[in-house]
């Protein structure tokens, strides 16, 4: 099946279509990464969007039942420039296009991925839409402009209910604003007694769960679209030690006074590097974000700018310069990507031993 791809400054790329045959509409960003599609893809961070991927060959290692971030996968769509239709690996159980015509989710091949993404990058990021060979391309890209991208997609993606993820260690209160799995893995490796709650847990809620800590997960959409959040980290700010990722980091940064920003086409791959400002140390980084912290903004708030992007200087990491909180723009969790930072995990339940031997709370196996 042939496929379009039209973007909102009228460029139209023509390739294969795969998966769904589903017409559909999305931001369009890009990802570096050269392997972990299977992560990107079922990242709920992408919520809404289209993702292109820069390293050409996608697919070769199929889909398998271990490396998904949430159970099904909420991105508009996915475009490679060549699709491998016959994987190899033991783990495999669907080609990719099995699995996107399973999930409804349509696919483009066969298109140039290094020009579309050098139109990202020189006009910022942009909205895309697929039709079918036959469509008016014209009528598809007046509709296109007219469109608005949605603003809801954490209530999309979080869970609508609590449940427990048990363990014999610190309880920690994760909040699912469109949450990884591999933030839950690592709290649970860790043996943390973790109670998943939705996006709108107030935080009187939260602190009758009596956690010894709280992490703010990553989530789609911009930080400004979830103000209920910021009423929640201020009310448990400085009572029980906080942990945010990537949108939990910009929603911190919201509660405390600092602003946000729209990034030009973000920062998404396996290999950003990151620099602690305390120890001057380096991280090559996993990273998916589309806005960003703004730098100026930080200044006037009781927040210390942490850590920051070597390659564009923007903020990746905060602290609150007295109470035990902190948090990063990057995936300490990884998947995909490297495990430089991984240590941040350990920083929080270290943070939380602390703040227990203060006597300001008892924990489960203290
Ligand atoms: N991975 C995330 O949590 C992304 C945060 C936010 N949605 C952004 O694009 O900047």
């Amino acid at each position: 099946m042939i496929r379009h791809l039209i973007l909102e400054d009228g460029t139209i790329f023509t390739g294969q279509g795969f998966g769904s045959e589903e017409d559909t509409i999305g931001e369009i960003v890009f990802h570096t990464g050269m392997t972990g599609y299977q992560e990107i893809l079922s990242d709920p961070s992408y919520c809404g969007q289209i993702v292109t991927l820069t390293y050409p060959l996608i697919g070769n290692y199929g889909i398998n039942r271990d490396d998904f971030e949430t159970i099904s996968p909420f991105i508009n769509g996915f475009i490679v420039k060549e699709l491998c239709e016959v994987p190899s690996n033991f783990r495999s159980e669907y080609s990719l296009d099995e699995y996107f015509k399973l999930k409804k989710i349509p696919g483009l091949a066969g298109i140039d991925t290094r020009k579309l993404t050098r139109i990202i990058r020189t006009y910022g990021t942009l909205k895309g839409a697929f039709c079918s060979e036959n469509a008016d391309t014209e009528a598809v890209l007046a509709k296109l402009k007219a469109a608005n991208l949605p603003t809801n997609q954490v209530e999309t993606v979080s869970t609508k209910t609590s449940y427990p993820s048990p363990g014999r260690g610190c309880r920690v209160a994760l909040v699912d604003f469109g949450m990884k799995h591999g933030i839950l893995r690592e709290l649970n490796k860790r043996d943390c007694d973790v109670v998943v709650v939705p996006h709108t847990t107030t935080a009187e809620e939260i602190l009758q769960l009596n956690p010894d800590g709280i992490m703010l997960s990553n989530g789609p959409g911009d930080p400004k679209d979830v103000p209920h959040a910021l009423d929640m980290i201020n009310g448990v700010l400085g009572k029980i030690p906080l942990f945010g990722i990537c949108l939990g980091h910009q929603l911190f940064a919201l509660s405390g006074g600092a602003n946000t920003e729209k990034m030009k086409f973000g920062h998404r791959g396996s290999n950003h590097p990151v620099k602690d400002l305390a120890t001057g140390k380096i991280a090559m980084t996993s990273q998916n974000h589309g806005y960003t912290v703004t730098l100026d903004s930080v200044a006037a708030t009781d927040l210390e700018v942490t850590h920051i992007a070597l390659n564009d200087g923007s903020v990746e990491g905060l602290k609150h310069k007295e109470l035990p909180a902190f948090t990063v723009q990057y995936h300490p969790e990884a998947s995909p990507g490297p495990e430089d930072a991984n240590g941040l995990f350990d920083q929080f339940i270290d943070m939380i031993e602390t703040h227990k031997k203060e006597g300001v709370k008892v924990c489960q196996n203290a």
